[in-house]
C-alpha cells in the first residue's frame, strides 16, 4: 500500500525553501535523487561564482600594468586549494547540513531516491515504494545536455568528458580544454579556465557568443573573448576520438575553414539544459508539458493537474535561481491559502511576477540585463527610445581605465518608463539593480535620474547618465 502524505515536494533546490512556518507541521515528504540543495548550491550559481573570483584576480593582476603597477606574471594556481575552498570548506557542509536539518524535523520524511509519476498525485520511487499526497509541488529542475556524438554523449570525468556537474571537481587542471557552447555556462567556464592557465578553445556553432544579449553586448563580449583565448565561431563538433594511451581527444570540427581537427585533454559540454518534467513522467500525473518539455503552469504556478504546483527550471524558460526562488515564495503562499493555513485569514492566492526577469553572466567583464533587446522591440513593433552610456565616459570609468563597458537603456517615449537595460562591464550584475527596481515599481527614467542623489564619482553614475541621455520629454 502507498504511504500517503499531506504534501510531497519533488526536488530540494528552491523546493526545499518552500516549507514556510505556515506549512510546518503538515506531513511533508521530500523526494531528492541527487545532492540536497539542488543545482545552484552544489553545481551551479554558487560554486561557479566562487570560481570566478580567483579567475578575476588573475585577469585583474595582468591588467594592473595599465595602472602603473606591474604584478609579476608568474602566477601560481593551486587548483586543489581553489576547489577545496569551494566544496570541502563550504558547499558540501551546507548541503549536508540542509539535509540533516530536514531529516531532523519530525513532520518531514526524506526519500533520497528518484521518483516518477504513475497516476494523479501518485509517485513510484526507485526504491520500489509508492507514495501519494493531497498536494504535490514539482520542483525537479533541469539537467545538462550532452552531444549526440559518440564519446561526448555521456559524462565521463575519468576520460576528461565533463558537464558543469563534474568540471568544478576535477582532480587536476587539464593542459588543454575544449569548451563547447556559447551560452552562460560556456562563457563563465571559458573565462575561469583560461584565467587559471588552461589552454581553452571555445567552440560556438553560431557567429557570436551569448546571442540572446543586446547586439552590442554580445559583440563586445565576443571581441574581448577572442583577444583572450582561442574562440572558434560558426564551428560545430562532428566527431570525437580518444587516444587511450595519451588520454587526448581529437575533435573533428566543421567550421568556416571546412573540416579541421582539435586536440585537447578535456571537453566541457555546455550546450544548454533540459527540464526534468519528461523524465519524471509528469504526464502520467495529468500534468501537461509544452512543446519544449516545460511543465505548463498558470500565473499562480498551478499545473494542469488538480492539487499540483510547479516551480523553477522544470516549469519556466529562464532557468535562473532568483526566478525559482520567487516562484517558490508564490507556491508556498498559495499552498498555505489552499490549505486554510495562511497567517492572514483573508489571504488570497498570488501570481508570479515575471515582468522584469534579470540575468547576469559572470564572465569577464560581467554582463547583466533585463527586458527585450532592440531587435526584439523592433520585431514586436514597440515604440521605444534608447541611450547607450559608455562606462569609460564617466568619472569612475576613468579611474577604471575602462574602454569596453557600456549600458544601454530602452524606454517608452510615451510614458518615460524603462522597458529594458543591457550592461557589459565591471560589476554589471550590481550596477543594473536600480534599473530593475525602477522598472518594477513603474518609476519614470528621468524621475529616477533626478529624484535622488548619485554618489560621485561612483560607478552608479553610469546609470544616472544613461537615464539622462534618453531622449524623453
Ligand atoms: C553552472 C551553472 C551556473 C549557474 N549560475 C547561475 C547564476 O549565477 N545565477 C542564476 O540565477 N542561476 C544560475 N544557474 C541556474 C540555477 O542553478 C537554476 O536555475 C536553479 O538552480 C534551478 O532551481 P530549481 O529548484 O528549479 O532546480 P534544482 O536546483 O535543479 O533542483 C531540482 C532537484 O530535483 C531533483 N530531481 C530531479 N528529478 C527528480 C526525480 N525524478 N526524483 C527525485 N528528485 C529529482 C534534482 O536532483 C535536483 O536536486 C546556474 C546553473 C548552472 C548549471
Ligand atoms: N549567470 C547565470 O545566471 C547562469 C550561469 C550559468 C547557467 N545559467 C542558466 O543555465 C541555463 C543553461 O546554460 P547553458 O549555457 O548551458 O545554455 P544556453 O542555452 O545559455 O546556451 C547554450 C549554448 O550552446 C550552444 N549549443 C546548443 N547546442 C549545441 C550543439 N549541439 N553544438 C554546439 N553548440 C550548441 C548554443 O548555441 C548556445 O550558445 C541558462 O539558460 C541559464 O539560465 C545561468
Amino acid at each position: 500500500m502507498a504511504r500517503h502524505h499531506d504534501l510531497i515536494i519533488i526536488g530540494t533546490g528552491s523546493g526545499n525553501s518552500l516549507i514556510s512556518p505556515e506549512l510546518e507541521g503538515l506531513d511533508i515528504a521530500i523526494v531528492e535523487e541527487g545532492t540536497f540543495g539542488g543545482t545552484c548550491l552544489n553545481v551551479g550559481c554558487i560554486p561557479t561564482k566562487m570560481l570566478v573570483l580567483p579567475a578575476d584576480r588573475v585577469i585583474d593582476s595582468a591588467d594592473a600594468a595599465r595602472l602603473g603597477v606591474t604584478i609579476p606574471r608568474d602566477v601560481a594556481v593551486d587548483w586543489p586549494a581553489i576547489r577545496d575552498r569551494i566544496f570541502t570548506n563550504r558547499i558540501d557542509l551546507i548541503a549536508a547540513g540542509g539535509e540533516d536539518y530536514r531529516r531532523g524535523q519530525d513532520f518531514v520524511t526524506v526519500y533520497a531516491v528518484r521518483a516518477r509519476f504513475v497516476g494523479p498525485r501518485r509517485l513510484a520511487l526507485e526504491s520500489g515504494e509508492e507514495i501519494t499526497a493531497d498536494r504535490i509541488v514539482v520542483a525537479a529542475g533541469s539537467r545538462a545536455d550532452l552531444l549526440g556524438i559518440e564519446g561526448l554523449d555521456h559524462v565521463d570525468p575519468a576520460r576528461g568528458v565533463h558537464t558543469s556537474d563534474t568540471v568544478m571537481r576535477m582532480d587536476e587542471l587539464p593542459r588543454r580544454m575544449a569548451v563547447v557552447g556559447g551560452g552562460f555556462v560556456a562563457c563563465e567556464f571559458a573565462h575561469v579556465f583560461d584565467a587559471l592557465g588552461v589552454e581553452v578553445t571555445q567552440l560556438q556553432r553560431s557567429g557570436a557568443l551569448l546571442r540572446g544579449e543586446e547586439s552590442e553586448v554580445s559583440q563586445g563580449y565576443t571581441d574581448l573573448a577572442r583577444e583572450r583565448y582561442d574562440l572558434r565561431l560558426d564551428t560545430s563538433v562532428a566527431s570525437a576520438v580518444r587516444d587511450d594511451a595519451t588520454g587526448a581527444w581529437t575533435l573533428g570540427l566543421k567550421g568556416p575553414d571546412g573540416a579541421t581537427e582539435l586536440e585537447v585533454d578535456a571537453v566541457l559540454v555546455a550546450v544548454g539544459r533540459t527540464p526534468n518534467g519528461q523524465r519524471l513522467e509528469v504526464e502520467a500525473g495529468g500534468i501537461d508539458l509544452d512543446d519544449n518539455g516545460v511543465v505548463v503552469v498558470d500565473a499562480q504556478q498551478r499545473t494542469t493537474a488538480e492539487g499540483v504546483w510547479a516551480l523553477g527550471d522544470v516549469s519556466n524558460p529562464w532557468q535562473l535561481k532568483h526566478v525559482a526562488n520567487h516562484e517558490a515564495r508564490v507556491v508556498a503562499h498559495n499552498l498555505a491559502v489552499d490549505l486554510g493555513r495562511a497567517a492572514e485569514s483573508d489571504a488570497k492566492p498570488v501570481e508570479a511576477d515575471h515582468r522584469f526577469v534579470p540575468h547576469a553572466v559572470f564572465g569577464h567583464p560581467q554582463i547583466a540585463a533585463f527586458g527585450p533587446t532592440r531587435a526584439e522591440l523592433e520585431t514586436a513593433g514597440t515604440e521605444f527610445v534608447s541611450y547607450t552610456q559608455k562606462v569609460g565616459d564617466t568619472a569612475y570609468g576613468w579611474a577604471l581605465e575602462d574602454t569596453t563597458g557600456l549600458l544601454t537603456v530602452h524606454a517608452d517615449p510615451a510614458t518615460g518608463l524603462i522597458l529594458a537595460a543591457h550592461c557589459l562591464g565591471p560589476h554589471a550584475s550590481t550596477l543594473i539593480q536600480p534599473l530593475i527596481q525602477a522598472a518594477s515599481f513603474g518609476q519614470k527614467a528621468h524621475d529616477v535620474a533626478r529624484g535622488q542623489y548619485w554618489i560621485h564619482p561612483a560607478l552608479a553614475e553610469v546609470v544616472e547618465n544613461a537615464l539622462l541621455g534618453l531622449p524623453l520629454n
